[in-house]
């Protein structure tokens, strides 16, 4: 992997006083498990000899005491390795895993003004895109510590529609917290002179990068692997659902590893509540390669459509690529409906078993259906102890590289459009559409899993270094899928569009909208005037080819 390109972060506070140029550590110097420290300033050299326990915060003091300052809070690497400079703003971490000779630099504190706007935050490279966002890796200024920043243009957002998407993602992510699941830090607006609006949601940042890199290096995972993080989503997507939220975007894409090698789904772009544990959702929408029967059908999905994502999951995770996959789109439908899904020989039977279980065609019939603990009680979950792995007390099969970045040249090479974290901040009015977008969760942590939610870094391995010989199958690994979402489906679309008033006069009346699947989700929540919006709304459908007629009630 070649080096990235990365924004310079400023260091103004050196400048003026003696100049800390680097920190070299040996981490693995002496047979006797001592830890060299070489701190380098100006042209002093003082060497220093640890015993292999010293953290983090140890020697961000040590720095401070030898530079007479106190304004050092974080280390970072020369070469901006996204893992280690993570790990070096993590005060408790110990030193002993890191990689044998590693040159440092110092980060200093810089004040700021509050942690809701851009200018609080070094932007650093670019890690990810999205459908509509790029993804950022930004430093906080007065904490050094790191985030993924993930920006929205707004304008974007207006063109195709999706504000309704946007707050939901929002309002989702700012009320789950589970130790498998991303955390949102921050969340704000800003804008230019020119009145071009940028979201911004500051998230926990996942150094290992997307599972679907790992899981395209390696071409498959065994099944002890795949156990482990297929494992850890089930217990996210359970308190997902606890929660009544239907995720809807099961996908390798979606599936983040931390630090410490557990896993965190993110991109709950297409996440929704379901209130009702029998509720349909209408909406068309997902990754075509891990589209369910009945999303293809349009004839309504509820919460299996999660089971049945689990199972396309596995069988990627498996095998690389996902079931029923083929070039023409309408060919796979037609598999994912019609066709009974063959399996590899080299998988177990219990393996098969799962899959074909979540995979059922009926998802009345799908495994999970009944209760969540049908499928935590499969037999190839046997060896899995669910207490533990909730608590992080099961080692992952491997830590993510510190000797490499984590994120793909694709992202990692591109420019950082600089001009968007020069904006000025945007606190809107209320009755803006983007009202509830802003807040800030900083600092939230669940109470619930207190001490337990702390890594427990173990050295199992690195994904760069297994050998994978037996599992690589070169060539066969599936290329990046893409979620959608058919707006002319989506109730919160109609919802957001039709821009009718939501009062409940009377008479009231009730929608009814040919394709039936729409009457449900509609009937409930939009009640509505007769008359001129009566017309208006009827207009608008029409241009969608969508029949509506009124009832009195
Ligand atoms: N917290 C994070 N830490 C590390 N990388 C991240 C983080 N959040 C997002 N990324 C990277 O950025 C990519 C895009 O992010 P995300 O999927 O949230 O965007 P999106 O616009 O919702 O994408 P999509 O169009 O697939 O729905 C991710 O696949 C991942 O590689």
């Amino acid at each position: 992997m070649g080096q990235s390109p990365i924004i310079p972060e400023s260091n103004s506070k050196s400048t003026n006083r003696q100049r800390l140029k680097h920190i070299r550590i040996k981490p693995h110097a002496n047979q006797n498990g001592t830890i060299r420290i070489n701190f380098s300033i100006d042209s002093n050299i003082t060497t220093y000899n640890f015993d292999n326990l010293v953290t983090v915060g140890f020697l961000i003091s040590e720095a401070n005491r030898l530079m007479k300052t106190d304004s050092i809070i974080a280390l970072k690497t020369l070469e901006g390795i996204e893992t280690l400079d993570y790990l070096l703003t993590n005060y408790e971490k110990t030193l002993d895993h890191f990689p044998n000779i590693l040159n440092l630099s110092p980060v200093f504190y810089e004040k700021i003004e509050s942690e809701i706007e851009i200018q609080s935050y070094h932007p650093i490279k670019v890690i990810g895109k999205g459908g509509f966002s790029q993804v950022s890796l930004v430093r906080q200024k007065n904490t050094g510590k790191l985030y993924a920043c993930k920006t929205v243009s707004k304008a974007n957002i207006l063109k195709q529609k999706k504000v309704f998407l946007l707050l939901s993602e929002h309002k989702i992510l700012s009320k789950v917290s589970h130790p498998f699941i991303i955390q949102l830090h921050s969340c704000f607006q800003t804008v230019t002179f020119m009145q071009i609006n940028y979201l911004h949601f500051i998230l926990e940042f996942c150094p290992g990068g997307e599972l679907f890199y790992h899981l395209g290096n390696l071409g498959k995972f065994t099944e002890d692997q795949a156990r482990f993080y297929f494992a850890e989503v089930v217990l996210a997507l359970e308190y997902l659902h606890e929660n009544k939220i239907v995720f809807r975007d099961l996908k390798p894409e979606n599936i983040l590893l931390a630090s410490d090698g557990h896993i965190k789904l993110s991109d709950f772009g297409l996440a929704r509540e379901i209130i009702r544990s029998d509720e349909k959702r209408y909406t068309y929408c997902g990754s075509a390669e891990y589209m369910s029967p009945e999303m293809i059908s349009r004839n309504g999905h509820g919460k299996e459509i999660d089971y049945y994502g689990l199972g396309s999951l596995l069988f990627e995770l498996l095998t690389g690529s996902p079931p029923f996959y083929d070039e023409n789109t309408e060919r796979m439908f037609w598999k994912i409906q019609h066709e009974e899904l063959s399996f590899p020989k080299y998988m177990s039977e219990d393996a098969v078993d799962l899959i074909s279980r979540l995979l059922d065609k009926n998802e009345k019939k799908r495994i999970g259906s009944k209760s969540f603990n049908e499928i935590k009680d499969h037999i190839w979950f046997s060896t899995i102890h669910w207490k533990r792995l909730l608590h992080k007390k099961t080692s992952p099969p491997f830590i993510p590289s510190m000797s490499m970045s984590n994120f793909s040249e694709e992202f990692t090479l591109l420019p950082i459009e600089m001009q968007v974290f020069s904006e000025d901040t945007w606190r809107p009015c209320e009755g803006d559409k983007f009202f509830e977008f802003d807040n800030i969760y900083a600092g939230r942590v669940s109470d619930e899993w207190g001490e337990n939610m702390r890594p427990s870094y173990v050295s199992s391995g690195d994904l760069s270094t297994v050998n994978t010989n037996s599992s690589i199958q070169h060539g066969q690994t599936f290329s990046r899928t893409e979620s959608f979402l058919d707006m002319n489906t989506d109730e919160s679309f109609i919802n957001e569009n039709i821009n009718l008033p939501r009062v409940s006069l009377s008479p009231r009346i009730h929608l009814h909208l040919n394709p039936p699947m729409l009457i449900e989700s509609l009937s409930s929540d939009f009640l509505l005037e007769a008359s001129p919006m009566k017309l208006a709304l009827q207009q608008k459908l029409r241009k969608k080819n969508l029949n509506l007629t009124f009832t009195s009630k």
